[in-house]
């Protein structure tokens, strides 16, 4: 770790690309992600890198796996070699997507991570602070926007290069009315994401009507949605409107689509198709301007491999993906959130707390939150409730985390010798770095592909067969 002149420390990044070209574009897209909090200087290959190291500290190197042909022609070698020189820097190698295998080998070599050119800013910055966060190097590589990134955006509060990207997404498709898809685990704010599209938009005066499909029964759920006609069935006295109708000029949200049983999927299908429903018991047809969004939290390529989830309307609804990250990934939002919420509920429940001690908010941070950012939420509210007084306190937090008997750090890896024997079969590996890849595109399959430069086609049926796999082990 370095200190600024202004005494905040900031990493310093090595960047070993023979490409000019590229180099400069990799560097001005993470600089700017980076908010200039990390010093990146570049290597034309693996000699001048290997001068550098010797020379000087560095925090992370990204090393392009072609430059490195001066160290050794095999690159898991040049990795390997990269490694030794880099003294505990973290090394992500970096290829344009052309071999699987060799990702994998310079995983095996001792990289610690594997990325596809070429690099988005906002999610490299992502990844490296994943990294930082995995390998206990927060501090070292300080890399979060300083005052450049908002901390919030239309409900959402974080700070974090992920949420950036999420909030530079949202801004940019909440005009149109193309359909939405968000993934993200349970907690991570999808709903949160669904009001913000509605709130950014221009169907913001007419209303945005939710509809969650997992909770409404499976008999109700077609005139929940559609509507019914009076007579329709036993019980259906008048004419009445379902959500598509009522959201008539606005906005449909399709919470929990995954759930949604399949002679619906294809009414929805057509609905979508045809912009046309009629309600339940009803012969004519009516004209519904909607914008749809829907989410899930589930894996919607694993719900169509198990044919729960039909493939053609996958493909209607998944025009604008948005996969929002879990808490986990982005550790820097942790503490913003945290003392979000500890504002608003000490002034909701009148109480006078105004800090956490640094001991809880380090156990915070380097938490798993399984739960997201519900359960963050959750727990900072149980603490204001059952506590008083100013600082939250490692006792206190110990009282109140009832839930988990102790909030869970992040695993931490296995030392590089440990890890050896435990290398993962080449599917699960492969997998790994087309799960991370498809991550990096924001769930985008197609340009995913191709970075990888396989096709689409290759990576379905690639999930097909991690799917049976993994059912089969
Ligand atoms: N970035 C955020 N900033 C502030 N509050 C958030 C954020 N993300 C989530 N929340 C809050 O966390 C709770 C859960 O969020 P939300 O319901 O949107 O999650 P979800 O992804 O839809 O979960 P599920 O899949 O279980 O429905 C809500 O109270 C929401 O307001």
């Amino acid at each position: 770790m370095h200190t600024r002149s202004d005494g905040e420390p900031h990493g310093r990044l090595l960047l070993v690309d023979a490409d000019d070209a590229s180099a400069r574009l990799v560097t001005e897209t993470l600089g700017q992600s980076l908010g200039g909090s990390l010093r990146i200087t570049t290597a034309s290959g693996g000699r001048p890198a290997a001068e550098l190291l010797r020379d000087g500290d560095f925090d992370i190197i990204l090393a392009d796996l072609s430059s490195l042909r001066d160290l050794s022609e095999r690159s898991d070698d040049a990795v390997a070699r990269l490694v030794r020189l880099a003294d505990g820097a973290l090394v992500v190698a970096l290829s344009d997507g052309a071999s699987v295998t060799a990702a994998v080998g310079a995983m095996r070599a001792g990289a610690h991570d594997y990325v596809t050119k070429p690099l988005s800013g906002p999610a490299m910055a992502a990844r490296i602070s994943e990294l930082a966060q995995r390998h206990g190097k927060t501090r070292a590589l300080s890399i979060e926007p300083r005052n450049s990134g908002r901390a919030d955006f239309a409900g959402f509060i974080g700070s974090s290069s992920a949420m950036q990207f999420v909030y530079e997404q949202i801004g940019r498709i909440s005009a149109s009315s193309a359909p939405v898809f968000i993934t993200g685990e349970s907690g991570t704010g999808k709903d949160v994401c669904a009001e913000a599209l509605h709130a950014k938009g221009p169907r913001f005066g007419k209303r945005l009507v939710a509809i969650n499909c997992a909770a409404i029964p499976r008999d109700l759920m077609e005139s929940e949605l559609f509507g019914v006609a009076r007579g329709a069935f036993t019980g259906a006295h008048d004419d009445r409107k379902g959500a598509a109708e009522l959201a008539d000029g606005g906005t449909l949200f399709l919470d929990e689509i995954g759930e949604m049983d399949l002679s619906l999927q294809s009414k929805l299908l057509r609905f979508l198709q045809t912009g046309t429903l009629s309600r339940v018991g009803e012969a004519g047809v009516r004209q519904v301007d909607v914008r749809v969004i829907c989410a899930t939290n589930r894996n919607p390529m694993q719900l169509i491999s198990e044919k729960k989830f039909r493939e053609d309307l996958f493909y209607r609804l998944h025009v604008l993906p948005i996969h929002l990250p879990p808490l986990r990934q982005r550790p820097t939002d942790i503490m913003v959130l945290a003392r979000h919420f500890l504002a608003r509920y000490s002034a909701e429940e009148r109480k006078n707390f105004s800090g956490f001690a640094g001991d809880v908010a380090s156990l915070l941070t380097s938490a798993e939150w399984k739960g997201n950012v519900r359960q963050l939420q959750n727990l900072v509210r149980r603490l204001v409730v059952m506590c008083d007084g100013e600082e939250i306190t490692m006792p206190m937090l110990r009282a109140a985390d009832i839930e988990s008997q102790g909030l869970a750090p992040v695993a931490e890896p296995a030392p590089r010798s440990e890890r050896r024997q435990a290398i993962l079969p080449m599917w699960q590996q492969e997998q790994r770095i087309i799960e991370d890849a498809i991550a990096s595109f924001s769930g985008n399959v197609s340009l995913a592909a191709a970075a990888l430069e396989i096709s689409p086609s290759t990576i379905y049926r690639k999930r097909q067969g991690w799917a049976e796999l993994s059912v089969a082990s």
